[in-house]
């Protein structure tokens, strides 16, 4: 199990000219994501979710500060190092796959394969693996590319399983899904227990799966804790500007946020 640690680390775009007093975009970031724990990024648009995630998985390298994985730099090594310990899933699919459900989903076995080496049974049965928990075998010789938005978030979160990733890095997960499918998504990446970091947008399912929630606002940590200690009305207010009526789930107890309106209707 791997514990992932952020530590002091400032970003911005390298393509953007600077002056030398600007702010980074991401400033100070400390964020900490202990073996098997399941962390929220929320925050609202804009704020640096992504930003921070392509930092964390060596895409876009920071300018100050380091991100680690059991105290090994993610940059000491080549991104191939990186790939076979991180994987990651965007908030947008990639559509212009010619490859089967089937074939996008054994690409995650890549980063553990020597040049030119086919694919084994062990390969082939946790492709087959992968799919059933994602509901999609029925679909497996389809083309990807003729999947619903849903069913390719699907199928890219089995490519992520079947690279048996150290840490799991989700943008959105639940984008494009649909109630019961969030649910069982978030529920299997849960139970797989891989340290994983999920930046999510919608707070009452950040409520019921987080261990623990990082909030970011502007660029910089803004909150963390517990659901219970983060979700408050107070936060509500001050990062994202709205009002919010926060009370424990009747079935879960964690917290339940109902959104009001200017109008005072709710929105839930
Ligand atoms: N390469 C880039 N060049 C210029 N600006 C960038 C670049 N990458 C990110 N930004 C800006 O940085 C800010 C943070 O973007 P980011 O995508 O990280 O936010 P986010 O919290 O993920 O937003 P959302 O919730 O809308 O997905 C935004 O204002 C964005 O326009």
């Amino acid at each position: 199990m791997t514990s992932l640690l952020i530590d002091g680390l400032n970003w911005s775009p390298p393509q953007v000219e600077r002056r030398r007093d600007d702010a980074d975009l991401l400033r100070e970031i400390v964020l900490h994501a202990r073996s098997g724990e399941f962390v929220g990024l929320i925050g609202p648009n804009g704020s640096g979710k992504t930003s921070l995630l392509r930092c964390a998985f060596r895409y876009a390298r920071p300018r100050l500060g380091t991100v680690t994985l059991d105290a090994d730099d993610v940059w000491s090594h080549r991104a191939r190092w990186a790939a076979q310990r991180i994987a990651v899933l965007l908030q947008d699919a990639p559509d212009d796959f010619g490859l089967s459900v089937a074939e996008v989903v054994a690409m995650g076995r890549t980063p553990h394969k020597r040049l030119l080496e086919g694919a084994t049974p062990g390969d082939a049965a946790q492709v087959d693996r992968a799919l059933r928990d994602v509901e999609l075998e029925p679909a497996r010789d389809r083309l990807f590319a003729s999947l619903s938005g849903g069913e390719k978030q699907r199928a890219l979160l089995a490519r992520a399983l079947v690279q048996q990733p150290q840490v799991l890095m989700l943008d959105e997960p639940t984008n494009h899904l649909d109630p019961r499918h969030q649910i069982e998504i978030l529920g299997l990446v849960k139970r797989q227990r891989i340290t994983t970091i999920a930046a999510i947008h919608d707070l009452n399912l950040a409520a019921a799966f987080c261990d623990r929630i990082y909030v970011i606002a502007a660029g910089e940590i803004a909150g963390c804790g517990t659901p219970d200690e983060v979700l408050t009305e107070h936060m509500l207010k001050t990062v994202y500007g709205v009002n919010a009526l926060v009370d424990k789930h009747p079935v879960s107890s964690r917290p339940r946020i109902t959104l009001i309106a200017g109008d005072g209707a709710t929105l839930s």
